[in-house]
């Protein structure tokens, strides 16, 4: 075929019916792809060249860790027909470029490339690997007491040299600064190292995703490298991942993501991540360049599964982070379509492992349905909450709570620190965030009915402390770990005191301290028997107003109770139960929600020019 200048290719294409030669050669996406409703984005030959003999790019300075153009042996390329067709995918452009293709994918060797270990570069280190927090207290993990059941359960490490890690993960620890395991690591490690199925509970911010990404990324690197089995629809660039991580929140997915591109650095593995609320076809892109590794959420997943982009029939690694969330009853029935019918490995053929702060009983049960011979581990007492977090319970009617609020983020005012505010409703997280916006606290809000990229906004500028200030429901309860969040305050508390761990768990982090504060009220009466015994276990002073309602004969867990107001005025009457118990009540005058002036509402309530810190104008500066 001669050659065809770029400017008359959308030509040649039109007037060429693309044969079905070409259609059986290479693939002709664009129908069936666009059938789909989403089209993989065409990539030039100028942008991206082509690969030396090994298949390796030698662009280093790609975050994303795909900078080797890698791909399972005999597979197709991650790049895609890129010198088969124009740039709109229409016209094909050369046939000397056929040889290289083997049913229309250009073919890596991956076996070649798989060991080989990538040069070092500065700019994605530091990018990669920020700067550790562990803090004064990360010693202290080592009188921990751990109880691990199960049979011929193999011995804990004592370093990660001892661990039997791949060579290049080690190098990747020593990056990352991690001297020494912490007990979960110290234990989990070698359980998965040998295969065995795992149910770990250890203590929030205790280094559990390190735990279970370090052996399983050694382990898929020290292995050979996966083959993928032949396709009957190639043109959909089925991803065979052999590691699954499933995280309950698109955020928590997002970070995993984010330690596995640490950990797999310099190595030629790629690990992808899928989560809802965004882009697709850029989770597609990056997922068709390879994917040996992916964290998810299960609803993208599962529909990716469903568009054949991903298939689980390779999986040999699989992670329920968050396990007693992901098998409790909103999660369950998604998380039993993808293990039990989307073709993954029945259990005992592949490895499970499953990770919390806290497993309750019945969840416990529920779990061993996707477990075989496993190991039960518990560092620290169950569900219990880190040492390192100071509790403080104060009784706070709602009215009364605002202008506490405020007090209290006074109080604890501190340069550099973050404070975290858990509210229970997505119009309460906006409405207070207002509030505090209004009252010139840089503060920000994150919920479920928010965007993704407002998500990720507002998560960002709480990490980098420009809006110091964050106003949460539960999507931020479980699993974030952003240094420097000195305080949590449950504006509202849940009513399960599982959550409350987890929500607390956000502060005292790796051996750093942190405070929690709660607000409780006559409507947390439900929760008052188990965070009386919260507080106990860390040998916290139980409030009396805690004691007496956990006491209280009318107390009830049961689903069906409702605290009606005349039940809270006779329990009001019994037990002179009212505002004496708000001790150390707002010294604000009453109705002076805004410090800006006007009450309530006036003075900037609404006024965008208060939000987000740092745009408008503060009261006392030292905020913004
Ligand atoms: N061995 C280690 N040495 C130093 N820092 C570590 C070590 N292991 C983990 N970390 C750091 O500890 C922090 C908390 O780890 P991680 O998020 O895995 O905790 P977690 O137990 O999963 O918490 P959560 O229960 O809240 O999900 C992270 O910033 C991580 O980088």
């Amino acid at each position: 075929m001669s050659y065809i200048p770029p400017y008359r290719r959308q030509q040649f294409a039109e007037s060429v019916n693309v044969s079905s030669e070409y259609r059986e050669n290479s693939y002709s996406r664009s129908t069936e792809d666009n059938r789909r409703g989403y089209s993989i984005p065409f990539k030039s030959n100028k942008r991206y060249g082509p690969s030396t003999e090994t298949g390796y790019r030698r662009n280093q300075g790609d975050y994303s860790n795909n900078n080797y153009d890698n791909n399972f042996s005999g597979a197709y390329s991650q790049r895609g027909p890129v010198r088969y067709y124009s740039r709109n995918g229409s016209a094909p452009w050369g046939d000397h470029f056929r040889s290289r293709l083997e049913n229309g994918y250009k073919t890596i060797d991956l076996s070649k490339i798989w060991k080989v270990i990538k040069p070092r570069n500065s700019a994605l280190e530091s990018k990669l690997f920020g700067t550790l927090s562990t803090g004064i207290n990360f010693d202290k993990y080592e009188d921990i007491p751990v109880e691990v059941e199960g049979e011929d359960c193999p011995e804990p490490i004592r370093s990660f040299e001892e661990a039997d890690l791949a060579e290049v993960i080690l190098e990747n620890i020593v990056l990352a600064q991690y001297t020494k395991p912490t007990p979960v690591q110290k234990y989990s490690i070698p359980i998965i190292t040998r295969g065995r199925d795992l149910m770990s509970c250890a203590q929030t911010g205790s280094g559990k995703t390190a735990a279970f990404l370090l052996p399983m990324l050694s382990n898929i690197w020290k292995s050979d490298p996966p083959q993928r089995p032949p396709s009957e629809r190639p043109e959909l660039r089925t991803q065979y991942p052999v590691g699954l991580i499933l995280s309950p929140t698109r955020e928590l997915a997002m970070q995993i993501h984010e330690e596995s591109l640490k950990f797999s650095y310099r190595c030629a593995m790629r690990c992808c991540v899928l989560y809802g609320g965004s882009n697709t076809s850029l989770q597609l892109r990056d997922l068709h360049r390879g994917c040996h590794l992916l964290v998810a959420t299960p609803g993208r997943l599962e529909d990716m599964i469903q568009r054949g982009n991903v298939d689980l029939s390779q999986i040999r690694f699989l992670v329920l982070d968050e396990a007693d969330r992901m098998l409790d009853m909103g999660f369950e029935p998604q998380i039993r379509v993808i293990v039990e019918r989307e073709g993954m490995p029945a259990k005992g053929i592949r490895q499970t492992m499953m990770f919390s702060a806290t497993f309750p009983k019945d969840i416990q049960i529920l779990a061993e349905d996707f477990l075989t011979d496993y190991v039960y581990l518990t560092v620290g007492a169950l569900g219990s909450a880190s040492g390192n977090i100071t509790q403080v319970v104060h009784w706070v009617h709602e009215e009364e709570k605002r202008d506490r609020l405020l007090d209290l983020l006074d109080e604890t005012r501190e340069e550099g620190a973050l404070t975290l505010i858990f509210v229970e409703t997505k119009r309460g997280a906006d409405i207070l965030e207002r509030f505090l916006c209004g009252s010139h606290y840089p503060a920000m809000s994150i919920h479920g009915d928010k965007t993704q990229p407002e998500r990720e906004r507002a998560l960002l500028a709480f990490r980098e402390g420009r809006s110091p200030v964050l106003v949460a429901t539960a999507v931020c309860a479980r699993g974030i770990d952003i240094p420097n969040v000195r305080h949590v305050i449950n504006f509202d508390l849940p009513s399960e005191i599982a959550e409350y761990t987890h929500r607390i768990g956000r502060t005292g982090r790796v051996g750093n301290v942190g405070m929690a504060t709660s607000f409780f009220n006559e409507k947390n009466i439900n929760l008052a028997k188990d965070l009386r015994l919260k507080l106990l276990e860390q040998n916290v002073e139980v409030p009396s107003f805690l004691e007496d309602m956990a006491f209280s004969p009318r107390y009830s867990k049961s689903p069906h109770f409702r605290l009606t107001t005349s039940y809270w005025l006779k329990f009001s009457l019994i037990t002179g139960f009212t505002n004496h118990y708000s001790r150390g009540r707002s010294n604000r005058p009453s109705g002076g929600y805004n410090r800006a002036g006007g009450g309530y509402n006036g003075g900037g309530y609404d006024n965008p020019r208060y939000r987000y810190g740092g745009r408008g104008g503060s009261s006392n500066g030292s905020w913004f």
